[in-house]
């Protein structure tokens, strides 16, 4: 078991008291999938990787259903870096050259999901982890970036337009807790694998396992309406509130405002943009009515039901 990370002290009366206040949430989402996106910008610090680790267990344990989908563009980029290989992004895509998809598949499947399923598993034997290329699990369509409404090739860049989870499903029947790495077979060319972004591909996955939230953890406290005025942080919005909003967007916030629309227009009921930088923030968003950064609902919905 590894060493846990600190709390502060709390009175027997305190610890029982936020234990009596999680009950209902526990009770809610109880035998739930939810989907958790971790993002390499949130990844950079030890700590936060090690309570990153801790809260997917504790969710496990609390009898939840944790999936988790990684990025890593910035460990690629360190990686494409120290090779020598040049790389961009056009439109939120990283141009993906054959030289520069061996790196992203070595890195997110060989160096990111190593790291996350050994963290996990210093807790017990119970993440396992997978790509997209295994049992069919994900399949990707070649797609262009747009910038300014003009379409560029990026080249080895897919977007996942098939999801089938049953290999997902089997390690959650076992009790484990599968950790993907979101590198894609092409569709048309199943010998090629493609580079997907991995916003957009956690989406699919919680569509596809019909997962009953979707959180994306990143390195900003949440979607701002004018980008960088910390008072403009959105808490709550419908699909269509998002839908009206993305071509104002720009950057990462593009792919993980797009996975949120995907994902509760595909029937998750919940989507989450929330700051990875803070210790135990899935933890904070899942269990307490504190609500914390940018939750998206079905238009149906009432945001503040
Ligand atoms: N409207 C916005 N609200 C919040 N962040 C934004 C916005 N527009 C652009 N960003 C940028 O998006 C970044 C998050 O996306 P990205 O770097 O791709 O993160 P990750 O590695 O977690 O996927 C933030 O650090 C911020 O710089
Ligand atoms: C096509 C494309 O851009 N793919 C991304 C895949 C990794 C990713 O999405 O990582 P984050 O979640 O950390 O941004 C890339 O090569 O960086």
């Amino acid at each position: 078991m590894s060493e846990l990370i600190e709390t502060p002290d709390l009175s027997p009366q305190q610890k029982v008291s936020v234990l009596i206040d999680a009950m209902p949430w526990i009770e809610q989402f109880k035998g739930a999938i939810v989907v958790i996106k971790y993002g390499g910008n949130a990844m950079t610090d030890d700590v936060l990787k090690r309570a990153f680790a801790q809260d997917i267990v504790h969710l496990r344990l609390l009898g939840l259903k944790p999936v988790v989908v990684h990025g890593g563009g910035p460990q690629i980029s360190d990686m494409l870096n120290r090779l020598g290989i040049e790389s961009e992004f056009k439109g939120g895509l990283r141009v993906t050259t054959p030289e520069a998809m061996d790196v992203v598949r070595m890195v997110l499947t060989g160096q990111v999901s190593r790291e996350l399923v050994g963290l996990i598993n210093d807790h017990g034997p119970l993440a396992v982890g997978l790509s997209g290329e295994d049992a069919g699990l994900l399949q990707a369509k070649r797609r262009d970036a747009v910038v300014k409404g003009e379409k560029i090739d990026v080249g080895l860049v897919g977007d996942v337009v098939k999801v089938n989870p049953a290999a997902v499903q089997d390690i959650i029947s076992a009790g484990r807790i599968p950790v993907v790495s979101t590198v894609a077979p092409d569709i048309d060319d199943p010998t090629t694998v493609l580079n997907v972004n991995a916003d957009t591909a956690a989406a699919s996955i919680a569509v596809a396992l019909r997962a009953r939230k979707l959180i994306v953890l990143t390195d900003v406290e949440g979607l701002y309406a004018n980008w960088p005025d910390p008072s403009s942080l959105i808490r709550r919005m419908h699909a269509t509130d998002v839908e009206k909003l993305l071509p104002t967007l720009v950057s990462g916030m593009v792919p993980k405002m797009e996975a949120c629309l995907r994902a509760v227009r595909g029937g998750v009921g919940q989507a989450h943009i929330i700051d990875g930088r803070v210790p135990h923030s899935i933890l904070t968003e899942i269990f307490t009515s504190s609500g914390i950064g940018t939750m998206v609902r079905p238009d149906d919905v009432d945001l503040w039901g």
